[in-house]
């Protein structure tokens, strides 16, 4: 069966749409392209294939009523439009989604819901029991209470994530380009991809930033194309019908084999930032690195950044590359005074709550 022909068969798809497929450029909501889209997602769900949706737009919605004509820069007001934009987007999906009797359950989601592994079930077994209820769910990121330090910020790794999460069959990414092109499709000379096999497919393309309203660009498509691991087709929002039918538009992205990885790993590995640099001796690199162990104040010889317990952070060997990278379990300033000490040592002289590691290795993801 071809990747193709999986998009067709598939039993259960996760279907993307970017900001400016949903959205006008006055910062409303575009009505039009909203019903055009609900008709084609409600027509493939007709054939009793489960969809889940993931929209962005909540952002670029709520510039219009609030008077602004562009994104704004600063996160405060970035959250206020999309207080705003989530409410009138999820009304437009509602009702638009009622022309055909099919009820929507909005998934509002945080880069910790992808994390954590209690709120990861939880999100896991929310979106399940949506689709058992037979509800469509439309899912975003919650933008209204995500931090800069610990947000997605765009919707297509989210998407790749949350194909993870409900074992969905394929992954549909709608923006403003039709297809992925050898270089920004504005500028002349740039052609179409139609299939990315491997990374090698990839090399001496140009990935572009985004267009007026969206965030990440092509850069995050691939990357999304590349956690995904089940076939991935990129193409525009009018296209959308044809993507499903399995025809020939777009690019098509043949599944990477990312199953040994579970989604909080890809999420930790692919989705975040270190917020700050551990330094780690030639043993705990050895340690961590080939065997898979956690990592132990024993191991560490140097600490960088203002993070807190639970942030990510990048594990530098004695060079300064980054090998791995893990939620800590301590804040950045209490790391100096229990480097190069054993966990016996620390639970003796400061207490037992210091006999936990530095970074534990289900919360730790290899890099290099
Ligand atoms: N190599 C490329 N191929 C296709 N599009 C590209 C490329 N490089 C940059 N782009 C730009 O990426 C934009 C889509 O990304 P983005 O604005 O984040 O979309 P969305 O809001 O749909 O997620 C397009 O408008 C396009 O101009
Ligand atoms: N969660 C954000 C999406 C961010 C964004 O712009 O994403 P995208 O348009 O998919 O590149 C929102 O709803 O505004």
């Amino acid at each position: 069966m071809s990747d193709r022909d999986a998009i067709v068969k598939a039993r259960r798809i996760v279907v993307k749409a970017g900001s400016s497929s949903l959205t006008t450029p006055q910062g409303t909501i575009d009505a039009n392209r909203i019903d055009a889209l609900v008709d084609v997602l409600a027509d493939r769900r007709g054939n009793g294939t489960e969809i889940v949706f993931v929209s962005s737009g909540a952002i670029a919605a709520g510039l219009g009523p609030l008077g602004l004509t562009r994104r704004p820069p600063d996160l405060a007001t970035q959250q206020a439009a999309a207080s705003v934009g989530q409410g009138l987007l999820f009304a437009r999906y509602t009702s638009s989604f009622a022309r055909y009797g099919t009820t929507v359950g909005q998934v509002l989601l945080t880069a910790d819901d992808m994390m954590r592994r209690s709120h990861h079930r939880n999100a896991q077994r929310t979106l399940a029991q949506l689709l058992a209820l037979g509800v469509l769910p439309i899912v975003n990121e919650n933008d209204t209470v995500a931090t800069d330090e610990i947000r997605f910020g765009d919707n297509d790794r989210l998407a790749a994530l949350v194909a993870h999460l409900t074992r969905a069959d394929a992954l549909v990414l709608l923006s403003d380009v039709d297809a992925l092109y050898t270089g920004d499709p504005r500028r002349p000379g740039a052609r179409r991809i139609e299939e990315v096999r491997s990374p090698a497919d990839l090399e001496g393309i140009e990935l572009g930033g985004s267009g007026r309203v969206g965030t990440g660009g092509m850069v995050t498509k691939v990357e999304a194309a590349r956690i995904a691991g089940i076939p991935v087709v990129l193409t525009n929002a009018a296209s959308a019908a044809h993507a499903l039918a399995g025809r020939p538009v777009g690019t098509l992205f043949h599944p990477a084999d990312v199953r040994r990885r579970s989604t909080r790993h890809l999420w930790l590995a692919h989705a975040t930032t270190g917020q700050g640099r551990v330094t780690l001796d030639a043993g705990a690199v050895e340690a961590v690195v080939r065997r898979g162990k956690s990592l132990l104040p024993a191991g560490v010889t140097g600490v960088e950044g203002d993070f807190a317990a639970g942030d990510p952070v990048d594990l530098c060997d004695a060079a300064g590359r980054v090998v791995a990278r893990g939620l800590v379990h301590y804040d950045a300033s209490e790391i100096p005074e229990l480097m190069g000490r054993s966990t016996r040592w620390l639970a003796r002289e400061l207490g037992p709550e210091y006999e936990r590691e530095i970074i534990h290795r289900d919360d730790l993801v290899v890099l290099s």
